[in-house]
């Protein structure tokens, strides 16, 4: 059993952003709420952000996500930006200090640079400041090359995870990992606990029909499939409850559990 010492939290674009494109600030604010008086209890808190494209497609006034590569960097280096200032805000209410790490996939391939990453994050931890992660989308440019980007905040947040010795909680915009997509299929019923991922769950687990999250529950599914592989727990949770986090750190039945036998 986990004992949620040290956690990684993980949000998705979907939080961030409401059902309407815009800034989910209330969300925000009470996230940061959460996330500081964990910290004041004693947890070491992660936490890995989507939502810098997100958030600048609301600034500029964009109906969707461009498909152009380019045009996607300067929104993430527009959005990268706010989202620090949106977080810098929210957390400085509650005067919880917060440090911004931008990650590519090399550096996990490159054990000098993965070295020099974590300690940089576990002095963070150590002065009490909560790392506020999320991909170098500016230059993580996959489509030049697979080897710089994660392509999704989930695998970054499980490979990161794993790497600090954090067990992690993903939230998104559904409840739990269902038996089928909820918001196409109105039979899917939620699935409370997963041991281990069977085909029949990973054909469950489809993409996004959010319009701004990227991953969808496939690349939650794989992030869950990793961390129980490295012997970690993963949960899965509606992000419109941050209180929710604390919930599943007391063992509570919420959203989704994933712990290998
Ligand atoms: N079996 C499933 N259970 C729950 N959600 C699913 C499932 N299959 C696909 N999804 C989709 O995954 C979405 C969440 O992923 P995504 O939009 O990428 O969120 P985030 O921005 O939080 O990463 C849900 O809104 C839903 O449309
Ligand atoms: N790094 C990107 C988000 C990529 C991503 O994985 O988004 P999501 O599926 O909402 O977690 C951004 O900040 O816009």
């Amino acid at each position: 059993m986990a004992d949620w010492q040290r956690i990684l939290v993980k949000v998705g674009t979907s939080t961030i952003v409401d059902s309407t494109g815009q800034v989910n600030y209330p969300v925000i604010n009470r996230l940061a709420q959460v996330l500081t008086t964990l910290e004041k209890d004693g947890h070491e808190i992660l936490f890995v952000t989507s939502g810098a494209i997100g958030v600048a497609i609301d600034q500029m006034g964009l109906d969707s996500r461009p498909r152009e590569i380019p045009q996607q960097q300067a929104l993430a280096a527009i959005g990268q930006g706010y989202l620090m200032t949106i977080y810098n805000q929210a957390f400085s209410f509650y005067q919880q200090l917060i440090g911004q790490v931008l990650l590519t996939y090399d550096v996990f391939e490159n054990p000098a640079m993965l070295a020099n990453t974590k300690a940089a994050i576990n002095e963070l931890l150590m002065q009490k400041v909560i790392p506020i992660v999320n991909e170098n989308d500016v230059i993580a440019v996959d489509e030049l090359d697979h080897q710089h980007s994660f392509g999704d905040n989930d695998r970054l947040a499980a490979l990161l995870a794993e790497e600090m010795g954090a067990d992690l909680i993903v939230l998104s915009d559904v409840d739990a990992l269902y038996t089928a997509n909820p918001n196409t299929n109105p039979q899917a019923k939620p699935l409370r606990k997963i041991h281990e991922v069977t085909d029949a769950i990973r054909q469950a687990a489809t993409g996004s029909t959010s319009g701004l999250g990227t991953g969808g529950m496939a690349t939650k599914l794989k992030a869950a499939e990793y961390m129980m592989a490295h012997g970690r727990e993963m949960a899965l949770i509606n992000g419109n409850n941050p209180e929710n986090i604390r919930a599943v750190i007391e063992g509570k039945a919420i959203g989704t559990h994933f712990q290998g036998e």
